[in-house]
């Protein structure tokens, strides 16, 4: 078992979970709940129980999966429950699934009450590498992401890669987005690794790889005051990608998909205006190429683009806020961008990948 130190608590990973079991045992919760969707109820519930047979004790809230159940309805739901299940300030949440339950069951325990006692044990690869540490919790409302929540950091983090074997491809793809970002914004020896890896590749080694890049960030700036904003490179764009195709498309695109593409228009706004290389653009852009599928989207949804970036959290009166690499390994932030530039990264983009 191997251990990184967070923000006031430890990140274990631990396949066994025993270090989840010595945690339980130190502390003396008046009340357990365990927040899953419907699939982590079924995939990775029962591992936990079998983990953690000694835990018989709490009670199960769960909610519908996906990112269009990550908003105000759903987490009225879980305050809801935790009122029903008699849950007070001196109760644990265990926020046991992807990236969704983790932000909501972070949002929702860190308000409930005024805020209660919760751990992440998170289960996809984008939840494992990026959304379980650091402590943003929230929720979207409609099309804009995130835009409610709170930076609440969490007792503990315990991550085991035995809850990857039941991911499907599509989903470990696009928590790979999150891993290749990690090494293009901080460790370009990295990025070189990952870059040429296969899915079925990834390891706990790279799992912990990435984690710790997020950390070092984090520790350094916990609230995003300033460098902490590197880790949102690709999400200026990327978030009011997702934000349009949760609403619109048939098959929404999944948030490291959405991010992808926007590492790619930014990473266009990085060599225009930041000092990035023709030659690295060319080689972020076909790294992004190898393992996401080009999204196609026309120009006539560009002024709704630009509506839900205005709402970036980056942002400085009234000016759009960007994270642009001046090389692969090395991110600025506080970048402001005008809106024929960012319409021309659109415009890279959509000839990029047509026909
Ligand atoms: N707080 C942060 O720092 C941070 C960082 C990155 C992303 N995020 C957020 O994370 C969310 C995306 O997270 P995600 O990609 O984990 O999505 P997700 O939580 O929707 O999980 C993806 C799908 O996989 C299913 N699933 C989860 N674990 C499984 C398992 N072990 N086996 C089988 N199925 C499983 C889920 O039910 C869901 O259908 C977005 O809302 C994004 O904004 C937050
Ligand atoms: O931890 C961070 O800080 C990040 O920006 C990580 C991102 O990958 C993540 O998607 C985060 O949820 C984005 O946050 P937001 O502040 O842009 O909503
Ligand atoms: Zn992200």
């Amino acid at each position: 078992m191997e251990v990184i130190e967070s923000l006031g608590y430890q990140v274990y990973f631990d396949d066994t979970l025993a270090s989840l079991e010595t945690f339980l045992a130190a502390r003396n919760y008046s009340k357990i709940i365990v927040l899953v969707d419907t699939n982590t109820l079924d995939n990775c519930l029962p591992l936990f129980q079998q983990a953690l047979p000694s835990l018989s004790n709490y009670d199960v809230i769960e909610v519908d999966p996906g990112e269009e159940n990550k908003n105000i309805d759903f987490c009225i739901g879980v305050w809801q429950n935790m009122l029903d299940f008699g849950a007070d300030r001196h109760s644990l949440l265990i926020n046991l699934g992807g990236g969704v339950v983790t932000d909501m069951g972070g949002f929702a325990a860190s308000t409930f009450k005024r805020g209660m006692d919760f751990i992440q044990i998170p289960t996809t690869l984008l939840s494992q590498v990026d959304a379980s540490v650091g402590g943003k919790t929230g929720i979207d409302m409609g099309s804009v992401k995130n835009i409610i929540g709170t930076f609440a950091q969490p007792q503990a983090v315990f991550i085991s890669s035995l809850f990857l074997k039941t991911l499907d491809k599509r989903q470990l793809i696009s928590g790979f987005a999150e891993v290749i970002k990690h090494g293009l914004i901080f460790d370009q020896a990295y990025y070189n690794q990952v870059k040429t890896l296969g899915i079925d590749q990834v390891d706990n080694a790279l799992i912990k790889h990435s984690v710790s890049i997020k950390n070092r960030v984090i520790l350094e700036d916990p609230k995003e005051k300033g460098l902490r904003k590197i880790l949102n490179f690709g999400h200026t764009i990327g978030h009011a990608i997702e934000g349009y195709s949760l609403q619109h498309d048939k098959r929404p695109l999944l948030h490291g998909e959405a991010i992808a593409v926007g590492m790619i228009c930014e990473g266009f706004l990085s060599h225009k205006l930041n000092g990035l290389s023709l030659t690295d653009l060319d080689d972020l852009i076909a790294t992004f190429r190898r393992y996401f599928n080009d999204y196609s989207f026309s120009s006539s949804i560009d002024t709704t683009l630009l509506e839900l970036m205005r709402n970036d959290k980056k942002n400085l009166s009234n000016q759009i806020g960007f994270a642009l690499l001046d090389r692969i390994g090395s991110c600025q932030y506080d970048i402001f961008v005008s809106e024929e530039d960012i319409i021309e990264s659109l415009d890279f983009y959509r000839e990029l990948t047509a026909g």
